[in-house]
């Protein structure tokens, strides 16, 4: 479903700091992306949700080689990805339940359809008492779990996650974990990056480590 091959990326005319990678994502897999600090791990994160361009070899997305799709067809092929980014990106504007059923109204899905598994999901990541509050007066591991909810809401076919229980306590970790679990069995191919050893030793999932630009691959 993604296809790297020997693909580099610098910022600018920096050094490379992703060097001759190649990988598949398949279809429904389930993997951690770890490494350092600085390895690469949000770089990479950013080259598999098409925002940035390598600058040597192909990437191909959904079967597409993404050097030859239009600007204008990013977008659409975007929403088949579920993302959580490491700063949340959350709408200020919008509560908390208008945040997480956006993804749906995007997709112009009547409310009536999705209303209570939008607030079922944000009763699971421990919200039930903050669904119509505006995500500034939320706490950094609340806003996590808002942009997580977004993220799994529409069940994506990828979903990529950066650091995504870097804010929350051990036990709600675990429950994160759990939902990244089931979405998977539902179909979803997960890709996580963290540094949390304890949070990968509970999964028996492929691993992919970045260091020093390089990556390894352990299944
Ligand atoms: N926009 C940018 N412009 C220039 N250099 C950048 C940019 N973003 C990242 N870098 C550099 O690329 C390298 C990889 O950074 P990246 O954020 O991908 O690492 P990371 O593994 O996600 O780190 P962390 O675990 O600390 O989040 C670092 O050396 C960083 O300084």
């Amino acid at each position: 479903m993604i296809h790297f091959e020997n693909v580099g990326l610098r910022y600018g005319m920096g050094p490379e700091v992703l060097r001759d990678l190649s990988f598949d994502i398949p279809k429904k897999s389930f993997q951690f992306l770890t490494g350092p600090s600085g390895a690469g791990k949000t770089t990479l994160m950013r080259l598999l949700f098409m925002s940035l361009k390598p600058t040597r070899g192909l990437i191909r997305m959904f079967d597409r080689d993404i050097s030859v799709i239009p600007g204008d067809e990013l977008p659409l092929l975007r929403r088949r990805i579920g993302i959580v980014f490491q700063d949340f990106r959350l709408l200020d504007h919008m509560t908390t339940y208008e945040n997480v059923a956006l993804p749906l109204r995007v997709r112009g899905k009547e409310e009536a359809s999705y209303r209570s598994d939008v607030v079922e999901l944000l009763k699971w990541v421990g919200l039930g008492e903050r669904i119509n509050v505006l995500p500034p007066v939320l706490s950094g591991g609340e806003k996590q779990r808002v942009a997580i909810a977004r993220a799994l809401i529409d069940q994506p076919e990828v979903l990529l996650a950066d650091e995504p229980t870097g804010n929350v306590d051990p036990p709600m970790a675990q429950r994160l974990l759990n939902l990244f679990i089931e979405l998977n069995r539902l179909g979803t191919a997960v890709v996580i990056a963290t540094h949390d050893l304890s949070l990968m030793d509970r999964v028996d999932a492929r691993r992919m480590i970045l260091s020093e630009g390089h990556l390894d691959i352990y299944d």
